[in-house]
């Protein structure tokens, strides 16, 4: 590569995207690699602060960071995800579809410490809306060695995919409303109608809603009866806590279900209770989940409908960062919670 003073370089080709920013107004390409230099464009470009611009002129092994940038890209990404043309340098990868964004942490970590490469993305497990951008490849100088290039590339090939995102499936789920003063009508229902909306978010075929008193038999023979209709997922509300009434633990228990965890390390939702019966997933959502707008039950469905099987380890991690702020406004998942 060599270096030109922009006077003289009038006629040459630029060989990066050079950017501008003016804060609060623009930031973007203010010349694209490729363009010849015309006489005009040279007050602008010191505007930019350029005196000098770089002409290509590689050497044997350097790869330019266009391409570099294209090949992290390529390297990294995995199902469900496509890449953009590189722009200043930068590609972006983006969602095909709605789904759970998954990052392999470690092998991004070597990955970013091969000197010179910057792959920077969005947390695991993070719910991504269909064309999303996830995350940006690319190098730091404008011409890398190629073998920084390979090495990411032979890294991915062994283990990588870095990034994937797995698109929910169409499960069928059912909510079981426990509690004598919903099932005796002291007070109307309001939580049934905020389990549907969440899992109308992941188009679940909806089994549809059963009540129950506070009694163990009729409860766990509510649970039977989804699963008899195919029930993937039983949502149950209501007795999750300590007061003599709260039989829903016990209730999912005397199933025989497998009980992975009665209680979380997250707030709000410390009282949530998962469990395995067979193959359908009982999730006991504790009265918070009415009332707050992200509880854990918002980190665990979109992992359960993206297929995974939690465990107690699972919830375990999610204590640090498992202490929601509860802000004025929630921006959930735009935010530390529960990652
Ligand atoms: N001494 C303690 N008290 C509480 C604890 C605790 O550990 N020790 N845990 C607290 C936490 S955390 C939560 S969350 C709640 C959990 O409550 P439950 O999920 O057991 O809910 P209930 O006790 O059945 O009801 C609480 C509240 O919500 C109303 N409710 C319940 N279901 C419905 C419905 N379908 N529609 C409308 N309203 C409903 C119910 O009438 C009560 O007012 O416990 C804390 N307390
Ligand atoms: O299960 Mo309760 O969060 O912590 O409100």
């Amino acid at each position: 590569m060599k270096t030109v003073p922009v006077e003289k370089a009038v006629g040459m080709v630029l060989c990066q995207d050079m950017t501008k920013i003016v804060p609060g107004e623009f930031k973007g390409t203010a010349f694209k690699k490729g363009h010849v230099i015309r006489e005009e464009d040279i007050e602008e470009l010191l505007k930019i602060g350029k005196e000098h611009i770089y002409v290509w002129e590689p050497e044997p092994g350097d790869v330019h960071e266009d391409e570099a940038a294209i090949r992290l890209a390529k390297a990294t990404s995995g199902a469900h995800i496509v890449y953009e043309p590189p722009k200043e340098g930068k590609c972006t990868l983006k969602s095909l579809v709605k789904g759970l964004y998954k990052v392999k942490g470690t092998l991004l970590y070597r990955i970013n410490s091969i000197e010179s490469v910057s792959v920077a993305s969005l947390p695991n497990n993070f719910t991504v809306e269909k064309d999303q951008k996830l995350a940006g490849t690319r190098v730091i100088p404008l011409v890398v060695e190629g073998n920084k290039i390979e090495e990411a590339e032979a890294l991915c090939e062994k283990e990588g995919p870095v990034f994937e995102v797995k698109p929910y499936q169409k499960l069928k789920a059912g909510i079981v409303t426990t509690g004598n003063e919903v099932f005796k009508g002291r007070i109307q229902d309001k939580f049934g109608p905020v389990m549907k909306k969440k899992l109308d978010y992941f188009e679940a075929e909806y089994l549809g809603q059963k009540f129950c008193p506070d009694d163990m038999e009729l409860i766990g023979e509510a649970i039977r009866s989804f699963t008899r209709e195919g029930a993937d997922l039983i949502i149950l509300t209501g007795g999750m806590s300590v007061d003599p009434d709260d039989l829903t633990p016990g209730a999912v228990r005397k199933t025989g279900a497998r009980v992975v965890t009665y209680g979380v390390p997250v707030q709000p939702g410390n009282m949530f209770l998962l469990a395995y019966l067979g193959s359908t997933a009982l999730m006991g959502v504790p009265g918070c989940a009415m009332f707050h707008r992200t509880t854990v039950l918002d980190v665990v469905l979109p992992r359960f409908f993206a297929g995974e099987i939690l465990e107690k380890e699972d919830f375990i991690k999610m204590g640090e960062g498992g202490f929601c702020s509860t802000c004025p406004e929630c921006s959930y998942p735009q935010c530390y919670f529960c990652r």
